[in-house]
């Protein structure tokens, strides 16, 4: 428990997850707040450290945090890592936390301060919210242009038909405006609400001055203390909501030769990377297909006991490996890698790279930064890819990135 500060009548336990999250923001403090899939209580971690650490992503060694790195992060290159100072945690109510200061005394000046904020904040948040508006930019880029993405598919198509490789996972931008009324935390609770399956994160970094929301269907990977780690193989898309606006079930959904094909690579990259290792001993379940929001995906799962093969490392061993899969760069990855850097025309940022709590709660859950907004200055840039394979047809894979940017949309857009 944390104590009753004389200053404020109150203590940290009594604010509510929106209002702690404002006096975050407010004090210009790095912070993350997460749900896992399918668990029903909401993480906010706080660092009293104005900047994120760069560290080794030896994820055993690491103390309780928050990583996060963009798609362009090689193995011999440190990780962003945001210190956890302060831990709290929420029902889906955004009420009644329970707070672990890790090693800090309860007086440290930082939580007073947060305290104190929090007070602040609490008497001055409007009673009743205005519905956030959204416009889109009228000047277009060819970095979120749609020919310059078909021509790149194009492109893309005739590189695997002259063998130079065989997947590319294309990407674009989409670009909104919105208006003061937004509040980044509201969307958060909104997406964790509607998409109980995801990894829905809001990530502050005050030294940049953006804001990270996202709702990701795929784990890059998690250890647990107690040995457990776990993959996946996540690729091939079809929409989950029919014409009128009914969800497909999921014993309706049929997949083509080219989602198979797409969602194959990645499960194959994923066993490659065991074979380095020369790991044998894992347990491969799928492909199934998985409802992410308004899309399905092919799914296969892989879990290995670190215990039983002796291999304690393998969590940071294998994060070395599996970043950047073939989900979201290519196969090869090397030639993958290069035709995105010299056609996409963008920088792809913390977009497709990994973020997540690590040695928290006894364990460490990285996920792919999909479905994801970057906030700053009043504009909000969504970014989606789509899987290119020789049976890639432009138009559909253009659709299919809309659709992606949609997941978002549909909820943060209509609040
Ligand atoms: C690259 C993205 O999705 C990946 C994950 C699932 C399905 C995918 C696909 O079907 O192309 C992508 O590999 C994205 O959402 O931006």
């Amino acid at each position: 428990m944390i104590a009753v500060h004389p200053k404020v009548t109150r203590s940290l336990q009594d604010y509510k997850m929106e209002t702690i999250w404002q006096a975050i923001s407010n004090l210009g403090l790095p912070g993350a707040v997460w749900k896992l899939p399918y668990e029903s209580s909401i993480k906010v971690l706080v660092s009293f450290n104005a900047d994120l650490r760069m560290v080794e992503p030896d994820l055993d060694k690491l103390p309780p945090g928050f990583m996060i790195a963009p798609f362009l992060w090689n193995s011999t290159q440190p990780v962003s890592f945001m210190e956890g100072d302060l831990l709290m945690d929420y029902a889906m109510t955004g009420t009644a936390p329970k707070v672990d200061p890790f090693a800090h005394d309860q007086d440290h000046p930082k939580i007073v301060e947060l305290m104190e904020e929090a007070e602040k904040c609490s008497k001055t948040t409007p009673s009743q919210s205005v519905t956030p508006k959204f416009w889109p930019i009228e000047a277009q880029t060819s970095a979120h242009d749609k020919r310059h993405f078909i021509s790149n598919v194009q492109k893309a198509v005739s590189a695997i038909e002259k063998g130079e490789f065989q997947k590319v996972v294309l990407s674009r931008t989409k670009q909104l405006g919105f208006d003061d009324h937004f509040e980044a935390i509201k969307a958060f609770q909104k997406l964790t609400s509607q998409y109980p399956h995801a990894f829905v994160s809001l990530v502050n970094l005050p030294k940049q001055k953006e804001l990270w929301l996202g709702a990701s269907p795929e784990l890059l990977l998690s250890t647990t203390h107690a040995g457990t780690f776990k993959t996946m193989s996540l690729a091939g898309t079809q929409p989950a909501i029919d014409s009128k606006g009914g969800n497909i079930q999921k014993n309706e959904i049929r997949w083509g030769q080219k989602e198979i094909e797409e969602h194959a690579l990645v499960s194959r990259y994923i066993v490659e990377c065991f074979k380095k290792i020369r790991l044998r001993e894992y347990l491969e379940t799928g492909p199934k297909s998985t409802q992410a929001g308004n899309l399905y995906h092919l799914r296969t799962d892989f879990e290995v006991n670190a215990h039983e093969v002796h291999f304690e490392e393998l969590g940071s061993v294998m994060l070395k490996l599996l970043h950047p899969t073939s989900a979201i760069c290519g196969t090869p990855k090397e030639s993958a890698l290069a035709f995105i850097s010299a056609q996409e025309g963008f920088d792809r940022k913390l977009y497709s790279g990994f973020l997540g709590p690590v040695n928290i709660e006894e364990a460490t859950k990285l996920f792919v930064n999909l479905r994801t907004v970057h906030l700053k200055d009043h504009l909000a840039t969504f970014y989606a890819g789509a899987g290119i394979t020789e049976d890639s047809n432009a138009e559909n894979e253009w659709n299919e990135t809309e659709l992606k940017c949609d997941t978002l949309l549909q909820v943060i857009a209509a609040m």
